[in-house]
């Protein structure tokens, strides 16, 4: 690919990766278009690089990427200033578990909106010219890591996101690359950590100072490759002081395969604090708190819960729903076992009050079952507050697990209009069918009993059944021949 006078819009610019990913692409004779929360940071950089690359090829432009309209504007500045933008690169990100709901805001839900901006715009097969969208991840989108788990989960999404789009039946015709960067601890300020951003800050400034960070100019050289190579859609481009730079074939979980089902990584860097619990939890007797309960899945998974001893709480958006469950499974099961809570888990306050009660009705709450979601692409910003950024934190001393299933016969599934290429999805479903709820509900049931589940993906098909997997595969058939690494 020749830079010569591509158009690039970069967010978080002025300083760190962005500003290196900057200047590297002036001097390739790209013109840039970078924004940035910070003013003086921004406007130093621009009047540095223009004095080296020219007044017309670099502008600052201040904007919060957190904030649509700033974004949007700062976006269509570029467009304006360049004719077209080629190369959009969605960078601006923090690392602080402090505030983790402003940390997605920055890191997933502003990259998601670069990128279907740049789509939009780049996309040749509504008159754009097509281009590459580089979204920068981290190697902690492609493992667990401990220290930061929203951090990891800010960038885990992204992940999903841009290898999503990059196997889109439509990507012949719109003609966008997308990639993801995914660096090690770089030198730049971000792994300057002067408060407690991150769980256990002295373990990882230890270990920093032991191994050492990755210079910026190798992260540098890595984006390069990512912007030049005209084959690598879709791909991963790992880069680690201990492997260099390389493609990467999956996104591991379980590097090495410790123990199924305990999918920890035994590194003496990352302190295990998890206790091995033995006991198998039987439901009999514990409250539990369930989102999302009022039908479909949850409903199931109440009922059968309710069936097994278990006091349930559930909360969900949809209350005259929610309250005639709760009318039924009373009737069934007993008044003073199930309750039904309104609430909106999107909404931290409504969440978290459904959340108190369940505690108070209870005494305490043992199982907690981050159930709600949408499947909405239209609304794609609500659909990141109920299925991302909803799940409360919790406390040490619990277990872990996620459950993967395949479609299950729910009004989820039913009433699909709101996805890209209905009809490849619906195909989908008559070729593999739909679990029934009471399936899934007893392989929640499973998840909950095994007391040596922590960290466990569990995933449940009908043709396969419901298996421990060892590690969360992104590319299952090995589509693109491009990515070539298969093990840590
Ligand atoms: N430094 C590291 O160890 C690693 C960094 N990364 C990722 O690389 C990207 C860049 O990080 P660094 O350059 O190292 O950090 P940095 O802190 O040096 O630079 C980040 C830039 O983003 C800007 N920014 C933050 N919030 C913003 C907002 N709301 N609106 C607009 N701009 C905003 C900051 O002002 C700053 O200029 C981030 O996405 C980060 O997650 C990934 C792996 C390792
Ligand atoms: C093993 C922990 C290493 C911690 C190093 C560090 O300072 C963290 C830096 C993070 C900044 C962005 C990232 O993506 C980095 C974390 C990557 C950690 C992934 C852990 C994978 C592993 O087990 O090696």
């Amino acid at each position: 690919m020749d830079l010569r006078g591509k158009g690039v819009f970069l967010t978080g610019g002025a300083n760190g990766l962005g500003r290196a990913f900057t200047e590297k692409l002036l001097y390739r004779k790209a013109r840039v278009l970078f924004c940035d929360i910070y003013t003086v940071a921004g406007k130093a950089a621009e009047c540095e690089l223009q004095a080296k690359y020219g007044v017309n090829n670099v502008i600052f432009v201040k904007a919060d990427v957190t904030d649509e309209e700033q974004l949007t504007d700062a976006f269509k500045e570029a467009v304006s200033k360049f004719g077209a933008v080629d190369i959009c690169v969605n960078n601006a990100g923090i690392m602080d578990e402090r505030i983790w709901d402003k940390m997605l805001a920055v890191n997933t839900v502003s990259h998601i909106r670069g990128s279907l901006l740049a789509l939009e715009h780049m996309r040749m097969d509504r008159g754009g010219r097509g281009g590459v969208i580089i979204n920068v991840v981290a190697l902690a989108g492609l493992f667990p890591f401990s220290y930061c788990p929203a951090y990891s989960a800010s960038k885990h999404a992204m992940i999903g996101f841009t290898r999503s789009w990059a196997i889109s039946p439509e990507q012949p015709d719109h003609g966008v690359r997308w990639c993801c960067l995914c660096p090690q601890a770089t030198d730049t300020e971000f792994m300057v950590f002067r408060e407690d951003r991150i769980y256990m800050k002295d373990a990882i400034i230890k270990r920093n100072e032991e191994k050492g960070l990755l210079p910026v100019v190798e992260v540098v050289e890595a984006f390069m490759k990512l912007v030049l190579d005209p084959d690598n859609n879709g791909a991963i481009l790992e880069v680690t002081k201990e492997n260099g730079t390389r493609y990467r074939k999956r996104q591991m979980v379980d590097p090495d395969g410790v123990s199924n089902p305990i999918l920890c990584r035994d590194d003496k860097h990352l302190l295990r604090t998890f206790r091995k619990l033995t006991v198998v939890m039987d439901p009999q007797g514990k409250g539990v708190f369930l989102t999302g309960g009022a039908q479909g899945l949850g409903r199931g998974t109440v009922d059968k819960l309710l069936s097994l001893g278990a006091k349930v709480l559930f909360c969900d958006i949809n209350v005259e729903k929610g309250r005639a469950t709760e009318a039924e499974l009373q009737e069934q099961y007993g008044v003073d076992v199930v309750f039904f809570h309104p609430a909106d888990v999107s909404d931290d306050k409504q969440h978290k009050a459904a959340f108190q009660r369940a505690v108070s009705k209870f005494g305490t709450v043992d199982i907690y079952v981050n159930n709600a979601g949408i499947m909405n692409e239209n609304t794609w910003e609500k659909m990141i507050a109920v299925n991302v950024m909803s799940p409360d934190q919790k406390d040490h001393g619990v277990r872990w697990c996620c459950l993967c299933p395949d479609p299950i016969d729910t009004s989820m599934i039913k009433n699909n209009n709101n996805i890209y290429h209905q009809e490849l999805f619906e195909q989908y479903v008559k070729e593999n069918g739909v679990m029934p709820v009471s399936q899934v509900a007893e392989v929640i049931i499973k998840l909950i009993r095994d007391p040596e589940n922590n960290g466990a993906i569990l995933e449940v098909s009908l043709r396969k059944g419901a298996n421990y997997r060892r590690r969360q595969v992104v590319d299952r058939d090995g589509v693109s021949d491009l990515v070539v690494v298969d093990t840590y």
